[in-house]
């Protein structure tokens, strides 16, 4: 199946029944929220305590320029980090009071950096998103292979099942890396930059992956670098200023060309396309 062709059911390709669909009983226990929370970044002072929740059904986009700390706070999110203040919760529990086991068949994360050490295929890569699912010691069944293969279909990878992952493209081990996530089936993705290295098509499908995620009642979280596509996908728009402010909101209220001309200290122009404000750097 191409990645233009939606499945007409969300979560098909993978065999499970839909999530709860946000809007018509959406799942509590999705849910994502952090109270007061500061992220450690060494020798970096307090920024603004951050009060938000990632509900069922929404996308929230981080944007800030380089170091501002979008990774960090995504890690934070994940429970990968400790915050220096403040908590991150998942259905009311502090996320570090979860197994990591159940955590991770809950949470998926996009890595912004690669790890690819070990030579593995493309197929076997993408079996690591079963592993949450998977008794102690036991292999992966036809199953979790068959699940596997349409994460790889969805993102056109299926050609290059038993190619070993260091032989791929920037953009193809971009794809391999969210058909891992796809496999996995989260029900809350946090996502750091998932369009790195993807030409324009594939940007594009990847956020309605993510929108498609979003709407059959997952919780999505971004780091991204560009204004357009947050413009266009996301219902939440946080920003990261480098001195540790930050704000947050609905989109259509923080897309602001003064506030994100402040944001990367870029002079900025705005026109609207089709009912989105869309954004270009000034030469
Ligand atoms: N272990 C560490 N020790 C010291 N500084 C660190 C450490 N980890 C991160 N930092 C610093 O924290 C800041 C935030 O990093 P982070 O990766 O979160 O930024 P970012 O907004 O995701 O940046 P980018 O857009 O470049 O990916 C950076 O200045 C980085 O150098």
């Amino acid at each position: 199946m191409s990645i233009w062709q939606q499945p007409s059911e969300a979560h098909t390709p993978w065999g499970g029944a839909p999530h709860c669909p946000a809007g018509s009983g959406a799942d509590p226990t999705v849910r994502l929220s952090c109270k007061e929370l500061i992220t450690d970044i060494p020798e970096r002072p307090d920024g603004n305590p951050l009060n938000f929740s990632i509900e069922p059904g929404q996308i929230w986009g981080v944007l800030g320029p380089n170091g501002a700390g979008k990774s960090t706070l995504l890690h934070t999110l994940a429970g990968l980090r400790k915050a220096r203040h403040g908590s991150v919760k998942i259905a009311e529990v502090d996320i570090q009071r979860w197994r990591r086991k159940r955590l991770a068949q809950r949470l998926g994360v996009v890595f912004q950096e690669r790890q690819d050490d070990f030579p593995a295929t493309v197929l076997e890569t993408a079996l690591i998103g079963r592993h949450p699912f998977l008794p102690p010691l036991s292999m992966e069944r036809g199953d979790d292979v068959s699940v596997a293969r349409q994460a790889l279909e969805r993102l056109e990878l299926d050609g290059l099942e038993q190619r070993l992952v260091s032989t791929l493209s920037g953009g193809e081990r971009q794809r391999l890396t969210i058909a891992t996530v796809l496999t996995q089936n989260p029900r809350l993705w946090l996502a750091d930059e998932p369009t790195n290295h993807l030409d324009l098509r594939h940007q594009v499908a990847v956020m309605a992956l993510l929108a498609e995620q979003a709407a059959s009642g997952c919780g999505v979280f971004l780091c991204l670098h560009d204004i357009n596509l947050a413009a266009r996908w996301c219902s939440h728009i946080l920003l990261l200023y480098p001195d540790g402010r930050a704000c947050w909101g609905e989109t259509q209220s923080m897309l602001e060309k003064s506030a994100l001309e402040q944001l990367y200290t870029q002079p900025l122009d705005s026109a609207w396309v089709n009912g989105t404000r869309v954004f270009a750097p000034v030469a």
